[in-house]
Order: structure tokens, then sequence, then C-alpha cells
């Protein structure tokens, strides 16, 4: 683990919902400089309410509390985890072989009846027996959507994009909402080189994590050094996946990170997070930006690929599918 002092920034996203133009320009650029050097950027002042999130923290905990028989009910045999509950031990990073030490339960985007992309994003399932989880899940969601939206805007801006160039790519992405509990380690758990997470890129454009307080989540810096990111209350950490990573010929970086297993206290107590990954509209062709692209940079990608293909192809590798 790291002993220097690198941290990632936090940046006060009211600078740009709220700003001046200079406010919002000088927020762009700190985004850009965080982004690029971590892939990773902490977000204060995002607007999200304080007490849905607790009420959100309430509701997954009392369900991840059940039966192990009562969760495996919403388990969607052969649906690839996309929506309701996926068990502990099921999910494992690209190229790793332990599965993570972790259980979580997945909501997508509810779409109108007649959606066209009704076969690509299935229906949400509800646990019955936790009042309130739809509610308050899919109010999340939705905040987390108009987030992930004003963050996106930043970036576009930061890319020499037009403000709202994300706006029509992302109004039916595939986004999901992840709560996760990571139950307590008992005994030896862990000694066969299992973690909580094992280290991984998101697949997505970026993910907004409304992080629980517990430590364990660690990125993998590009001097090579694992750095904690402390999950301070109130902070949303968001990051780039893959797919932005290769619209912008890694301009923007994809970077590495992982849930270690923490010492005591926190060894024996569970850990909970709440990640929501902005997914582009399962339509939307991944093609490297001209703007990004030049002689020390030439194209990565030369080969556009879809979103949907690309997603598909990484929930195989993740053993998902
Ligand atoms: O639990 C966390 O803090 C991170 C989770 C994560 O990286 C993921 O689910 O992709
Ligand atoms: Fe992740």
């Amino acid at each position: 683990m790291s002993s220097s002092a690198a941290r990632v920034p936090q940046l006060d996203l009211r600078r740009f919902d709220q700003g001046s133009d200079s406010d919002r320009a000088a927020f762009v650029a700190d985004l850009g400089q965080a982004l690029r050097t971590y892939g990773f950027v902490g977000i204060r002042e995002h607007g999200l309410d304080e007490v849905l999130v607790g009420r959100a923290y309430e509701v997954l905990k009392q369900f991840f509390a059940l039966p192990t028989k009562t969760k495996m009910g919403y388990h969607v045999p052969g649906g690839g985890g996309a929506r309701g509950y996926t068990a502990f031990g099921v999910e494992t990073a690209k190229d790793a072989e332990i599965a993570d030490l972790k259980e979580f339960w997945h909501v997508g985007r509810t779409l109108p009846a007649d959606s066209e992309w009704a076969g690509m994003m299935p229906a949400n399932l509800w646990p019955s027996e936790v009042e309130g989880f739809r509610e308050v899940l899919s109010s999340l969601y939705a905040a987390l959507d108009s987030l992930g939206g004003r963050m996106l805007r930043a970036i576009a801006l930061h890319l020499g994009l037009d403000e709202d160039w994300f706006a029509d790519k992302v109004d039916h992405g595939n986004c999901v909402l992840r709560p996760i509990h990571y139950p307590a380690l008992d005994g030896a758990q862990g000694a066969d080189g299992a973690v909580r997470s094992a280290a991984h890129g998101d697949i997505n454009l970026i993910t907004l994590l409304v992080g629980s307080g517990e430590p364990g989540l660690e990125i993998f810096s590009r001097k090579g050094e694992w750095i904690p990111v402390s999950t301070i209350e109130g902070v949303v950490v968001c990051n780039v996946g893959d797919i932005l990573e290769r619209l912008t010929n890694n301009v923007l970086p994809s970077t590495l990170h992982r849930v270690v297993n923490p010492p005591e206290p926190w060894r024996s107590q569970p850990r909970y997070s709440l990640p929501f990954f902005v997914h582009p509209n399962p339509e939307f062709v991944v093609e490297t930006l001209p703007e990004c692209v030049s002689d020390d940079n030439p194209n990565r990608y030369p080969e556009p690929i879809t979103a949907d293909a690309f997603l598909l192809q990484r929930l195989r590798e993740i053993k998902l599918f």
C-alpha cells in the first residue's frame, strides 16, 4: 500500500451547477485534471438528498439480511445478473480465478411498456419483503441519472465537445444501480487470496459511488501504487469506465480499483456500498472521438463497437453470463 500523500481530489459541484462562467470553466479544468491523472474524482455538494441516501442504505441492509433462500427467489437464472439478486461468490473480476466476497442487487431503467429497448432492458424485480425498497431505490436511480448527466456535461466541455453532446446518447442508457453487501469476514476467509472485490475497471461510461464510509476501496495509480480512497460521508466518488476510456482514446483512463479485506475492527463488520453505473444507449456506437486523436496519441481503437456488444463481451469475461 502507498505511503505517499497522493489523494484523489474533491471538487464542489455547485461551481458547475450554479457558478459564473469562470467558476464553471475552472470546475471543468479541475475535473479534467483529476480524471486524466487518477481516473477518479470526489464530488461534494452534488445535490443528492441525504435523507434519500440514508433510506437507501436502510432498505438495502434489510434486503441483504433476509434468508438466502428468500433472496435466491429474486435471482434470474441465465439473466446475467442484469436485474434482481446475484448471490455471494458469483462475480469474478476479469482475468481473476477466485470469486469476489460480495452479493448484490441490480436496479435498471424502467422503460415504457412498448419501448423498443424492452428486450435489452428487462423489467425490474422488487422484493415484497422490504417496505419502501422500490420507491426509495427508484428515486435514487432517478437522482443519480440526473447527476450522471451533469457530470457528463462537464466532461464533454473538458473534451472540447458541445456541453450537451452526451445528452441524446444516454437518454435511454442501460444504467444500473447496484446495492452491494460485503459480509463480515470470518476465520481464515481470504487466506486463499479472495478479496471483497478484485482489481477491475468498470465497464460503463462513468460510475457514481455513493459510499457508505467503510474503508477498503483502493485505486491503482499511474505510479504503480495502490491509493486508498477515503469514503468521506457526503462525497460521491466518480470514476471513468472502460467505454469512456475507449471513446476518449485513453485520454481519460479507466483506472483499476479494488476493495481489499480490511484489518480489524472492519474485518468482522459488513461493508455496504451503492455504485451507479452510467451506460450509454445500447445502440450507441463507441467510436474514437477525433478530439482525442493526435500524432502523439494515434487512434488505438480503429474498430467501432456498439455499447451493447461491448457490455455483453465484458459480462462474459466477468462470468455473469
Ligand atoms: O464497493 C465499492 O466501494 C466499489 C465497488 C465497485 O468498484 C464496483 O462494484 O464496481
Ligand atoms: Fe468498480
